[in-house]
């Protein structure tokens, strides 16, 4: 310790400090002091080092990973609904439960279930849309994790809001009673074209200006959206938006996965943040985004889980390695997506996405001190050719050792420092108990 601010030093390790080169440091050592990186790719030869060490032999210590998109508190609708397209899935299955079952200390049971499983998985910063969102920015920052997180809003009833023509008060009271602290901060979700009108989107943006924050929404998700939305507006989806003047880098459009070839270079050229979310959409049949086209585009591209209800996990690693592969079968063409690309979408395009690049997203001195250690001692992480190959086609969020955030251990040797996980654990058998039980009532499905 030096005065009260503390020292952590992290010796010994391979470090990948920057994902825009990859570039790998042998033996370096990483040093935070309080909440930031003070030093990094630094050599170290055993000299003296004040305050706590941790020592990172056989391990790769790199940025924390940036899920930048999912629906945290669905972790409690997880295999209530599987196998069916997304239409299908949401309206027969998923709205019908959330409007049985969402309440406040719903959304803060699963968001904190989801941030202790993103935390274990090396996720350190996750960008999350739904209903309560209050008592999600409590849940993370309970466990300790960096959140965006984004209030819904739809142009139907809603578990927190039941007229939707009272959307902008109801998000007028989630500005309004949002918990300050530094790890948590407030943004706008408009569910999609086709749950919420232009005159919504507009006034959803306006407000999001207002805040000085990020509107998010899923975009061309399906091929039904995009009849849809041609049929109601003569325009593809991001056309729709852009035509409303509401792409920006404080936009970010999840799924992009049926975009027009002008659509790929509309969101490149207005630096619109675009979430790539491979499993979800891979299991809901949606489709493959074209993320190779939009990385070469320039596009600013991002990696998310979507739901826990549509993955089933949240676990970016395979999101990685999933994104990589997707790409690679959707252009035939090996050399799509490669594992350097994917590490970048899951870190600095991620905080690129969310706007949070100048204070995480790499590991550089003034950034905080979000940062994970991957313990390369295991059988499918030996031997060591290429770190960056490991992390994406070998690695899996059981595999990281350490995470901090903000300087903080929210994981140290493989457990969550920050909750009772067995408490956490234990309320969320009870309610789901609950609704099993109304699930087998008769009549219900
Ligand atoms: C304001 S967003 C929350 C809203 O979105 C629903 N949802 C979850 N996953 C998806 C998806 O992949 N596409 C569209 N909508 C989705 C969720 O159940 C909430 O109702
Ligand atoms: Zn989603």
């Amino acid at each position: 310790m030096t005065g009260s601010v503390q020292e952590i030093a992290l010796v010994n390790g391979l470090i990948l400090a920057d994902p825009r080169s990859c570039k790998v440091v042998p033996h370096g050592k990483t040093i935070i002091k309080g909440n930031r990186i003070a030093e990094v790719n630094s050599s170290y030869l055993g000299d003296e080092i004040s305050g706590e060490v941790l020592d990172c032999t056989d391990c790769i210590i790199l940025p924390g990973l940036v899920n930048a998109h999912t629906h945290a508190a669905m972790s409690l609708l997880r295999g209530l609904a599987d196998d069916l397209p997304l239409n299908t899935w949401l309206n027969d299955y998923i709205f019908p439960s959330e409007g049985q079952y969402v309440a406040p200390d719903f959304v803060y049971l699963g968001t904190s279930l989801s941030a202790v499983e993103m935390a274990l998985a090396g996720i350190t910063t996750f960008a999350d849309g739904y209903f309560f969102m209050e008592r999600a920015a409590e849940a993370a920052a309970a466990v300790g994790l960096r959140a965006i997180v984004a209030q819904g809003i739809l142009d139907v009833p809603v578990p927190d809001n039941q007229r939707p023509e009272a959307w902008p008060d109801r998000v007028r009271a989630f500005f309004s009673g949002f918990p300050s602290n530094d790890l948590v901060t407030p943004a706008l979700f408009c569910h999609s074209p086709y749950l919420c009108s232009p005159e919504t989107l507009v006034r959803a943006k306006r407000m999001a200006e207002d805040h000085n924050c990020l509107l998010f929404s899923h975009i061309a998700e399906t091929r039904s959206e995009v009849e849809q939305i041609g049929f109601r507006y003569n325009r593809t989806p991001l056309d729709h938006v852009h035509a409303l003047g509401i792409l920006d880098p404080n936009f970010v459009a999840v799924h992009c996965v049926h975009l027009s070839e002008k659509e790929v270079e509309l969101a490149a050229e207005s630096k619109t943040g675009v979430v790539h979310c491979p499993e979800s959409n891979m299991k809901l049949a949606s489709g493959a985004c074209p993320a190779w086209d939009l990385v070469r585009h320039g596009a600013k591209m991002a990696i998310g889980t979507d739901g826990p209800a549509s993955n089933n996990n949240l676990d970016l690693f395979e999101e990685m390695r999933s994104a990589s592969f997707l790409s690679k079968l959707l252009t035939g063409n090996p050399e799509a997506l490669d594992a350097a690309t994917a590490l970048r979408m899951a870190t600095i395009g991620g905080a690129e996405a969310l706007g949070l690049d100048d204070r995480i997203g790499s590991l550089e001195p003034g950034k905080f001190a979000d940062i994970i250690v991957i313990d390369l001692n295991r059988p499918h992480l030996m031997p060591v050719f290429d770190p960056v190959s490991h992390l994406v086609y070998s690695a899996k969020g059981s595999d990281v050792r350490d995470v901090l955030v903000n300087g903080k251990f929210v994981v140290r040797n493989g457990t969550i420092m920050t909750v009772d996980t067995s408490e956490l654990y234990a309320r969320v058998r009870d309610l789901s108990n609950k609704i099993a039980a109304a699930l087998d009532a008769p009549g219900r499905r």
